[in-house]
């Protein structure tokens, strides 16, 4: 979620090959060139030219090596959560202190590329993954799939306390300490059930997390992800726990959507040689994320017909997302979790929140947020109006509402998709491609559709002499994006909007967002949760600090080891205990009662000798889902076709 400068030497990166299609998508830009370009002064905010910002800053920069000057850049966004102010919509100093800096991750992702030749529409501008902002430009890009960043050396993983990871202190906290009744977990040690996979691959990385494979203990071929987690800046333990329980209570509350990744448990990991110790998700595996298959050269082949299907998908994530009263924040194409069976699912609640003023009343007024949020590619211009860097005037920066943050990414996604590319870097005036947009937003309005913005108008949008909207070759899909990606909050299409749009119904997908949906929980047999006096020890953290996380404040505050060594407290009860999830899911085992846990030593189970998983179950095969249609969303080559009007049948499967 959010990017930490100490975990920068980890990331290795390679120039780019010659796609231009791989190149836009919210990855790291090193080139310079959109500086001179960001001079332009059209549509420049009010106090730009009278300010000598962005001068001064590129003079200081000036004096830097060139990677120093893109780690400088890189990390220009700070983008703030609005926790604190949250919990006060409206309030005024809320919006202006009340943000915290705790997802810029996705910033260094894309923030230097605000310096590239955004206006340069699908240029060959060379774009390289740098989430941290310290590499040099002489790599090349592989390393943006998923599956091909690199491992750190195991070197990495042996520092306690140096400068390159920061630890937990020990002990690590238990985590049902810092979550709801209804979410506590009878076994909260990763090694209690699962083992890592002996691949022993890092198969995703975020800004605050590294994502690896295990497997259930007792059922080899049962695979899933750990997220794990990791301190961000100089985040106190509290902070990291908050910030932590609260991104794993949201993506529990979200775990039972077909569209959505699951997330099972939140357990705490030990120090290994695959990692450090901390706490980590138990998820859902997914195969790749979205942006990994954007950016194979075999997308740009792919029928528009299944890149529609997984837009469809994915809004549908976002739909049953904003229904249970969450705005996710946060859309881009790294956050759709392809599953082996091809359906697309959201992942990484790190910057969501829930937005009601109330939380748990759907009926109470809307949360308006404040401050930097999301990915510059995908955030919009009411967003980037909070970007500290280009000193916009206060005046711009109002409150916004999040769903609306939500539909523009939404629309974002849904032109990357098909124009192969992003858009533009970042939404906002210094950006050439954005102005060049809304120019052509308001030419096709003037002249070809005065009531392109009017409720319930469906005529055709934008056609073929609109550079963003070519490669639709449909003006009704065009629309759909236009009005979900409308550079004015106030006019953009809603959630309702979305799914009332008769283009948008009558997409056809390869699953039924609203048939039963079965998944399959881990098998969780042995906990070490109670040791075998009956209490746990944690470390102090304070039980009271304001949080928007309402599901903390009735915490019950963690007792000091003089308490406990007076009054023990007795084993819990069966009745204390968590409660199997509520949802649909099929757990692969019941859970132990506590009054059933096995001693620890029973935790020291041997692997079965089932065969491993595959890695992709045909199509057809997902249980509880309901295909109208067949896809085959993970059937993209990496190599290129030259056909552009290659079926997908004809793409050669996936490697
Ligand atoms: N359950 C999963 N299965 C497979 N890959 C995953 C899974 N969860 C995350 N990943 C991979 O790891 C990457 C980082 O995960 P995620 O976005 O959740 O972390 P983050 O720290 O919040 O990231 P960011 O810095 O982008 O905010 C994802 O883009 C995805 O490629």
């Amino acid at each position: 979620m959010t990017v930490s400068n100490n975990h920068s030497t980890k990331i290795s990166q390679q120039s780019i090959s010659s796609m231009s299609a791989l190149k836009f998508f919210g990855k790291k830009l090193l080139s310079s060139k959109h500086d001179n370009k960001l001079k332009k002064k059209a549509s420049l905010p009010p106090d730009f030219h009278s300010t000598s910002t962005h001068s001064s800053d590129s003079s200081s920069s000036s004096k830097l090596p060139t990677p120093l000057k893109a780690s400088r850049r890189a990390n220009s966004f700070v983008h703030s959560t609005n926790d604190n102010s949250s919990s006060s919509p409206g309030s005024a100093k809320n919006l202006r202190t009340g943000c915290t800096s705790t997802s810029s991750s996705r910033a260094n992702r894309h923030s230097s590329a605000s310096r590239n030749a955004s206006g340069s529409k699908l240029s060959n501008e060379r774009m390289v993954y740098n989430p941290y902002g310290v590499s040099t430009p002489n790599t090349s890009l592989s390393s943006i799939s998923t599956t091909a960043k690199k491992d750190p050396d195991l070197g990495f993983y042996l520092h306690d306390g140096g400068s390159n990871i920061r630890m937990l202190p020990i002990p690590i906290v238990d985590p049902n300490e810092y979550l709801p009744d209804e979410m506590k977990e009878a076994s909260i040690q990763l090694s209690d059930n699962f083992v890592f996979d002996d691949e022993n691959k890092t198969i995703g990385w975020g800004g605050s997390c590294e994502v690896r494979k295990i497997r259930s203990k007792y059922r080899k071929k049962d695979v899933f992800a750990l997220k794990k987690l990791n301190m961000i800046y100089n985040e106190t333990p509290e902070k990291f726990y908050k910030r932590c329980s609260k991104e794993f209570i949201i993506a529990k509350q979200l775990s039972h959507h077909v569209h959505i990744t699951n997330t099972f448990l939140l357990v705490k990991v030990p120090t290994t040689v695959y990692t450090t110790r901390g706490w980590g998700f138990i998820m859902e595996l997914g195969l790749r994320d979205l942006f990994a298959m954007i950016q194979k050269s075999g997308w740009r082949n792919v029928a528009l017909a299944e890149k529609f299907c997984i837009f469809k998908q994915v809004a549908h994530g976002v739909k049953f997302c904003h229904d249970q009263g969450i705005a996710h924040r946060d859309l881009k194409p790294e956050n759709v979790l392809l599953s082996p069976e091809g359906v697309c699912k959201l992942t990484d609640f790190g910057i969501s929140d829930w937005y009601h003023t109330d939380p748990l009343d759907l009926s109470s007024p809307v949360k308006k947020c404040a401050g930097m949020i999301g990915s510059p590619p995908y955030a919009p211009p009411e967003v980037m109006y909070y970007d500290a860097k280009k000193h916009y005037d206060a005046e711009l920066q109002q409150p916004y509402d999040p769903r609306a943050l939500d539909c523009y990414g939404l629309g974002v996604i849904l032109m990357t998709l098909v124009n192969n590319i992003i858009p533009f870097l970042e939404s906002c005036s210094f950006d050439i491609g954005f102005r060049d947009y809304c120019e052509a937003y308001e030419n096709f309005i003037r002249l070809h559709n005065r009531g392109f913005r009017d409720p319930g108008n469906h005529r055709p949008g934008p056609g073929m002499e609109y550079h963003l909207a070519r490669n639709f070759k449909n003006g009704h899909a065009a629309r759909v994006a236009w009005r979900l990606a409308d550079p004015e909050a106030a006019t953009r299409y809603t959630m309702d909007d979305l799914f009332e749009d008769p283009w948008f119904q009558s997409i056809e997908t390869c699953v039924n967002a609203g048939g039963e949906y079965v998944c399959k929980n881990p098998a969780v047999k042995t906990t070490t949760y109670e040791n075998v006096r009956g209490f746990h020890i944690a470390t102090d953290v304070a039980a009271v600090a304001p949080t928007s996380n309402p599901f903390l404040k009735a915490r019950t505050p963690i007792r000091s080891m003089i308490d406990i060594a007076a009054h023990p407290s007795p084993t819990p009860t069966a009745a204390a205990l968590p409660p199997p999830p509520a949802h649909s899911c099929a757990s692969g085992e019941a859970l132990f009662t506590l009054t059933e846990t096995p001693p620890p030593q029973l935790g020291k189970l041997t692997l079965d000798d089932e065969a491993p998983a595959t890695a992709a179950a045909p199509a057809t095969a997902a249980p509880g889902l309901h295909r109208a249609v067949v896809h085959h969303h993970l059937n993209i080559t990496g190599s290129l076709v030259s056909s552009s009007s290659a079926a997908p049948s004809q793409i050669p499967a996936s490697t």
